[in-house]
This record gives structure tokens, sequence and C-alpha cells, in this order.
């Protein structure tokens, strides 16, 4: 048992903006990799319309050919009830996903240019997918732009914590607070998930922080001193979200798996990762890709003092 869980968002937040469709065959080696080197969650694909992400076309056969590990969640993001029905069929035919994601967002202006559709709309759209779920998945509900939003400036973190309740209150068991442009300081970070720790206990608190401006491992240390145990990654820090590149510009990704992963490890915090395989894997993605990526630890490689048993192991409150 690991302190903390990170979930891989390589092989579907990484590649949903990629300009290369990955082969069928890339995207399984990926995933097992993904699975091999200890992760136990990983967010293998999308149920979108094929015809807006063509990039998921084969999400289905994604999902019959993967292998599982034990305990391991494959996480499929939906976007409508629709999604909802496909993960149901694949479910039937004993491929499915065992995680489904949701999606809010904390503003009405970035709600309506990402998702085109107002607040009030996605939460009626949310409310239909839960039924539509019928608790036959581990949920996850993502609120993108908790910490600040480029179009409206300052979120209010009491906002923030009724879409948390909201989510409680229909049964989401996971509710990840997404820094999506990279707007939140590790002070805003550790005030809103101590509050959502104090005020919604049941909840399992998730960080999905984005690097856009270097901070995204300082916060996600912030969030780890406040109790958060659970943080999205992605290997090479691809992946993130375009709202950025449309309406602000820069750097989209996410924290790199590999940084946080050294960064934890050489603290004493235990990953459940074999750090040898993930750098085996992290040469892959970049192969793949064909490009450097930007992790930090692909460059200059694991602290060398990770051999050695760190001298004041950081405890796991
Ligand atoms: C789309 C979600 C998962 C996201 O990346 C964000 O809002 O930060």
């Amino acid at each position: 048992m690991s302190d903390v869980v990170i979930c891989e968002c390589f092989a579907r937040d990484g590649l949903q903006h990629e300009p290369q469709m990955l082969p069928l065959e890339t995207k399984l080696a990926l995933i097992d990799q993904f699975t091999d080197m200890g992760l136990t969650r990983i967010e293998a694909m999308s149920y979108s319309n094929p015809k807006v992400i063509p990039q998921f076309a084969d999400a289905t056969e994604v999902l019959a050919g993967i292998r599982r590990g034990d305990g391991v969640y494959y996480k499929a993001t939906c976007a409508n009830v629709r999604a909802v029905e496909r993960a149901l069929a694949d479910t039937e035919k004993g491929i499915g996903a065992n995680e489904i994601s949701l999606l809010v967002s904390a503003t009405d202006s970035h709600s309506l240019k990402n998702l085109k559709r107002t607040r009030e709309d996605q939460w009626k759209n949310i409310t239909d997918m839960v039924a539509a779920a019928n608790g036959r998945y581990r949920m996850v509900g993502t609120i993108s732009m908790a910490f600040g939003c480029p179009f409206e400036g300052t979120v209010s973190e009491s906002d923030v914590l009724k879409d948390v309740e909201k989510f409680s209150k229909a049964g989401v068991q996971l509710v990840a607070l997404g820094d999506t442009t990279g707007m939140a300081v590790p002070a805003t970070t550790q005030r809103l998930f101590s509050a959502v720790i104090k005020e919604f206990p049941d909840v399992v608190p998730v960080a999905h922080f984005h690097d856009s401006r270097g901070t995204g491992i300082v916060n996600y240390l912030a969030a780890y001193e406040s109790g958060v145990r659970y943080f999205d990654c992605s290997m090479g820090g691809v992946g993130g979200h375009p709202t950025e590149v449309k309406y602000g510009g820069g750097f989209t990704g996410n924290v790199c798996t590999e940084d946080w992963v050294n960064l934890l490890e050489s603290m004493g915090v235990t990953t459940g990762i074999d750090l040898e395989k993930m750098m085996a894997t992290s040469a892959y993605c970049e192969s793949v890709l064909g490009r450097q990526l930007y992790s930090k630890v692909a460059l200059s490689g694991l602290n060398p003092l990770l051999d050695r048993p760190a001298a004041t192991p950081v405890s796991a409150s």
C-alpha cells in the first residue's frame, strides 16, 4: 500500500490535443507499461464523438486490448449521457472501464467556451450522467478553474465548495480540483483543499493541476501537506487544456509524473511506482511522440540519493 495514488493522464488528457494519431498497438503498449510500472489509476481513453475528437475513435478497442492490473482503476472520460451509455455497453461486454469522469467548470465563461453549456446546463447533464451510470462505476468529478479563471479572474472558494457538495450529494466519490491555467499558489492550494477535507470527509480530494507557470510541483507539495493523497499527472507533462492556448496562450501541460514521483520518493513518500520502469516508460513516451517532453527528471535522471534510505522520511498524515 503506497502513501499516494498517482493517476497517469498521458493516454487521454495527454493525447487529446496531439496532432498525430497514435496507432492502437502503441496506445495498448503505453497503457500496459503504465500498469507494469505500478500505477493504480490510469486515464485510458475518452468516449468522445470521433467526429469531434478522432484521437479516441478506438476507445472500445483500447479497453478491449489492455492488460488489466489487479486493483487498477482504468478511467474513461465521459462528456454526456451518450458517453456513459457507451461505457455501459462495454461493461456489458466485460471490457469496461471501472471509473468514469464528470466535468464542471467553476465559471460560466469557461463553461460556455469549453463545454458549450452554462454551468446550470452542465449540472443537469451531470445529474443525467450519474443517473445513467446507476452506481456501476467509481466516479470522479473535476471542477475546472477552481483556483482562478483567465476570463473571470478570482474564483470564490465558497462557490467551489458548493460544487464539491453537489458532487458529494450525487454520490461522486472522488472530486478533483483543477488549476486549469496555472493560477494557484501554495496558500490558495492549501486553503481550498483543507476546507474540502474538513467539510467533506467522505470525498476523496484529487489535485489536477497544470504547470503553465512552473508552479505545479510546489502546489502539489502544498496539497500533499494539506492531506491530499491523489494526484493527476502525465508522463513528460503532456496534455492540458486547449483554453489556455486559445484564450491565454502558453504552456498547457500537466504536472510531470516523473518529476512529482521523484520528489515524493526522495522525501520518503511511497508511490508504489517502480522507478526504473518509470524512466523506461518516460523514454518510450518521448519516442512515440517523437520529441523531447517536459520532464526535468527525464533530462537529468532520478535523484542519486534515491537508492539510499531518506534521512528523515516524511510521515503520511
Ligand atoms: C478538463 C480537465 C480534466 C482539466 O484538465 C482541467 O480543467 O484542468
